[in-house]
């Protein structure tokens, strides 16, 4: 593990730190915001899953989360969104499939199976590694962003008990039945549909069984609302399975940085109530 950069920020720390990861079979980067409070103890931490052309940067860089994360004695962990580096066949040809796009699954299918093993990354080696070498404590948040909203999501749904607290904004609710979701889940876990519903968060839902309240903002203005994101079968699913879920359509917003920036002081306080710091 090597720590890249630090920027001094709020009285804390961005960092960017490079490490070997046996999940993705590759060197990975992720950035880490350290609030000025874990320069005392451990504090709790969130983990931010990117959407689609992010890498660990985009959040640190645009969302302008850290003056409340220091306020509130937060720590954030941006992932990068895909292995890198791997030179598979394609795997630079499109924005939504291979580098960029991870879509937190553990791929099945060749070549991808060789690296794109996000789910594992996301969930086991990055946290058991953050944990080891950072003042954190043990049980996280998670949010996430369109592609990483859906990531949030699945990786909360699959592990009960594991999350503190979950949010995301404009997330990926039902990849199965939506074109982005269609293409990345053929490509990286075949086409047997029954293999997809693991990463499904809309199927998720009714086998849930750790009813941590789930906060999910929307952009009325979003051009991926309608064909890719379907927020309506996540909150169907909620409803059908007496699921705590706040889905709030903000008017105007689109799909951007600007509307995450917009809210993400809300998000980080949902996060500060599930870590019992407010
Ligand atoms: N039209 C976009 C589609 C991808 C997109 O909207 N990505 C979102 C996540 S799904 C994003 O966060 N992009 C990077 C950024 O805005 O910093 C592109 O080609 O970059």
């Amino acid at each position: 593990m090597e720590i890249a950069v630090r920027y001094r920020s709020f009285e804390g720390e961005v960092r960017r730190v490079r490490h070997a990861s046996e999940a993705c079979g590759c060197d990975m980067v992720f950035g880490i915001y350290l609030p000025p409070q874990a320069a005392d103890g451990p504090v709790p931490v969130l983990y931010w899953l990117s959407g689609l052309t992010c890498t660990d940067e985009n959040f640190m860089q645009k969302a302008g989360a850290q003056r409340l994360a220091a306020e509130l004695g937060i720590a954030i962990v941006c992932p990068d969104t895909s292995p890198r580096g791997t030179e598979l066949p394609g795997e630079h040809d499109s924005y939504d499939l291979g580098s960029g796009a991870g879509f937190y699954v553990n791929a099945t299918e060749a070549p991808w199976s060789a690296h794109y093993r996000m789910y594992d990354y996301v969930t086991a080696e990055l946290p058991a590694l953050v944990e080891a070498e950072f003042p954190v404590t043990g049980k996280p948040g998670i949010s996430g962003h369109s592609m990483g909203g859906h990531g949030a999501l699945v990786c909360h749904l699959r592990n009960p008990g594991r999350y503190a607290s979950v949010s995301a904004f404009a997330p990926i609710c039902h990849p199965s039945e939506c074109a982005w979701g269609q293409k990345a889940f053929t490509a990286y876990l075949g086409e047997a549909r029954e293999n997809w519903k693991d990463y499904d968060a809309a199927l998720l839902i009714g086998e849930a069984n750790d009813p941590v309240p789930i906060l999910v903002d929307q952009g009325s203005d979003d051009e991926f609302l309608g064909d890719q994101l379907k927020p309506g079968a996540l909150e169907q699913a909620c409803i059908a399975s007496h699921y705590p879920l706040e889905l709030r359509m903000q008017d105007g917003y689109d799909h951007s940085y600007y509307f995450i920036a917009s809210f993400i002081g809300d998000h980080l306080r949902h996060h500060a109530r599930g870590f019992g710091l407010i």
